[in-house]
């Protein structure tokens, strides 16, 4: 198994460490713009393989796609982070030439791969990345759901005072600070529904603490998060290649899902070795559509950037 992971900045190195350590490819390429830097951080990651005991071989390479010829999954992390008090959407202006770039550079390369977008504004991004690409629908998929729910996950267990692990809960729509939606009325205890265990107020802060979880990071750290980006990724990649068929909320083109058309949003999809293999088009609640339906007319904007700036 081969892997790329363009970007070797905060969440592509940290998924990058991620996938080897967790042994998810015999080969990994790590590849960025900035003379040496993914050289560099390969050989440090390396230099781990005696203590943690993988022996993944991981390459660093600064802006050489020949060396990514033949992989199986390319991960795309490469673009700029928001700083605190930005939006993910106002990265589109830089990141869309970015993003485009590298997808028609890894396919070049790499004709059948599998791409998992993390580039913000995701959802745009993976938009851009499934028209610049041309593949396959289920062979695009942004990483954003995995996330967003695993910070769902993190907000409710710090309310319920439980571990997160015994938390069942998902986060749809976009990967945006007020177009995501964390389905607390979905999200369960051990099988027990969350909302016999918390009042309004309290689920409402929870989801609310949810949607700006990113930002809150951000404001916190001064750029973005990558501990659970990376780990997020590294989970959709693990079910890719493992083919475990996990149901993880990803980005994916819809072609009627959800009553959309051509557009990616993230919606509950069984990750396999086809990648974005089965979409679940589950039953919302009348108020949980209609918020669907203002996440995705908002996205849809932003996808309408992509075409003034004739990216697409
Ligand atoms: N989808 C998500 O849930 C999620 C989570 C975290 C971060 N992000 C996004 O991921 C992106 C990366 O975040 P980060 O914190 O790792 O930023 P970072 O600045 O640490 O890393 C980005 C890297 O991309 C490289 N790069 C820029 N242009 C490139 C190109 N054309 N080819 C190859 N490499 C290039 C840079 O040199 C840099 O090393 C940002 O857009 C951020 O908003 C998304
Ligand atoms: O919030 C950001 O800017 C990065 C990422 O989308 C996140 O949710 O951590």
């Amino acid at each position: 198994m081969k892997i790329t992971v363009v970007g070797a900045g905060a969440v592509g190195a940290t998924c990058a460490d991620n996938i080897a350590r967790k042994e998810l490819a015999e080969e990994l390429i790590l590849l960025d713009i900035k003379e040496g830097f993914a050289e560099g951080k390969a050989i440090d990651m390396m230099q781990t393989a005696a203590l943690l005991g993988f022996d993944t071989k991981i390459t660093g390479v600064t802006n050489d796609y020949a060396s990514t010829a033949g992989s199986e999954v390319v991960v795309i992390t490469s673009g700029l982070p928001r700083k605190p008090g930005m939006t993910r959407e106002e990265l589109i202006g830089i990141n869309a030439g970015i993003v485009k770039g590298v997808a028609e550079n890894i396919l070049k390369h790499s004709p059948d791969t599998i791409i998992i977008v993390v580039s913000n504004p995701m959802d745009t991004m993976n938009y851009l990345a499934l028209k610049t690409s041309g593949l396959p629908k289920n062979r695009v998929i942004g990483m954003g759901g995995a996330l967003d729910s695993s910070r769902f996950k993190y907000y409710l267990s710090q309310e319920l005072g439980c571990s997160p692990a015994d938390l069942n809960a998902m986060v749809i729509g976009g990967h945006g600070d007020t177009t995501m939606i964390p389905l607390i009325n979905h999200a369960t205890w051990n099988s027990i529904p969350v909302t016999q265990f918390l009042s309004k107020e309290q689920q409402e802060k929870v989801v609310a603490s949810t949607m700006v979880g990113g930002a809150t990071l951000t404001k916190l750290i001064g750029t973005s998060a990558w501990y659970a980006p990376g780990a997020g990724t590294a989970a959709m990649v693990e079910s890719i290649v493992r083919d475990q068929k996990k149901l993880i909320s990803s980005g994916v083109f819809l072609e009627g899902e959800y009553g959309q058309k051509d557009i990616s949003l993230v919606v509950p999809v069984i990750l396999g070795k086809n990648g974005a293999e089965k979409i679940l088009d589950i039953k919302l609640s009348d108020t949980e559509q209609a918020t669907f339906n203002k996440s995705a007319d908002a996205v849809r904007n932003m996808n309408d950037v992509l075409y003034e700036m004739k990216l697409v």
